[in-house]
């Protein structure tokens, strides 16, 4: 199935998930503008994630942003949220208005070039809760997120290119039973920010 032949308001064909892709652009100003500033503006660090006992470095840079108490607790770390600032403020605005969800606290997401990537997870934390939304918002060059069943090996991976300005919303039982990841590109590709709005419980 072709996915850009789909009405923005329809379900991706993922069973046993509700996965929307918003074409449309919901931002109150150009895209470029938004992700040049953002680029200026964020305190971006390399994070140091702990697998199998060993530290690395996560092939990324990240941010992230919340109201007061949204501490938020991934792949060992404890992370502290920073204040909103009026541009994000401004986008989450512009995000809950279009997903019909609030949203406390925001992941930014910098993937500097092709090397870049996220690895294969589902946004499961307990403090998302049982059948979270999440609204993703993406920046800059388009780069494919692909879905896996967790437990259906008969059901194929589903590969959404994601492009500059598109929205994705993530609901249901999503995280109960598909991973989705970030592969790495082997041909060169420009910088893309992500940045994944979740509601926190606190
Ligand atoms: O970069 C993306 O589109 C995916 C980000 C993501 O899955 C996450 O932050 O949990
Ligand atoms: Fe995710």
């Amino acid at each position: 199935m072709d996915l850009f032949e789909q009405r923005d308001e329809e379900p991706l064909p993922l069973p046993d998930a509700d996965v929307r892709l918003l074409r449309r652009p919901v931002l109150p100003l150009p895209a470029a503008q938004v992700m040049a500033r953002l680029l200026e503006e964020t305190p971006w660090a390399t994070r140091e994630i702990r697998l199998f006992g060993k530290t690395l470095p996560e092939p990324r840079e990240s941010a992230w942003y919340g109201d007061p108490g949204t501490e938020y607790r991934y792949s060992g770390l404890l992370l502290h949220p920073l204040p909103w600032t009026p541009l994000l403020q401004q986008l989450r605005e512009a995000v809950e208005r279009a997903s019909g969800s609030r949203f406390n606290s925001v992941l930014l997401n910098h993937y500097r070039n092709e090397q870049d990537s996220m690895g294969m997870h589902a946004d499961d934390e307990p403090e998302l809760g049982q059948r979270p939304v999440i609204a993703s918002l993406s920046l800059g060059a388009e780069r494919v997120l692909t879905f896996r069943h967790r437990y259906d090996r008969a059901l194929k991976p589903l590969r959404v290119p994601l492009a500059d300005g598109s929205l994705l919303l993530m609901a249901g039982d999503t995280q109960r039973y598909w991973k989705h990841g970030i592969a790495k590109l082997s041909r060169p590709c420009g910088p893309r920010l992500n940045l994944t709005f979740r509601q926190i419980r606190t």
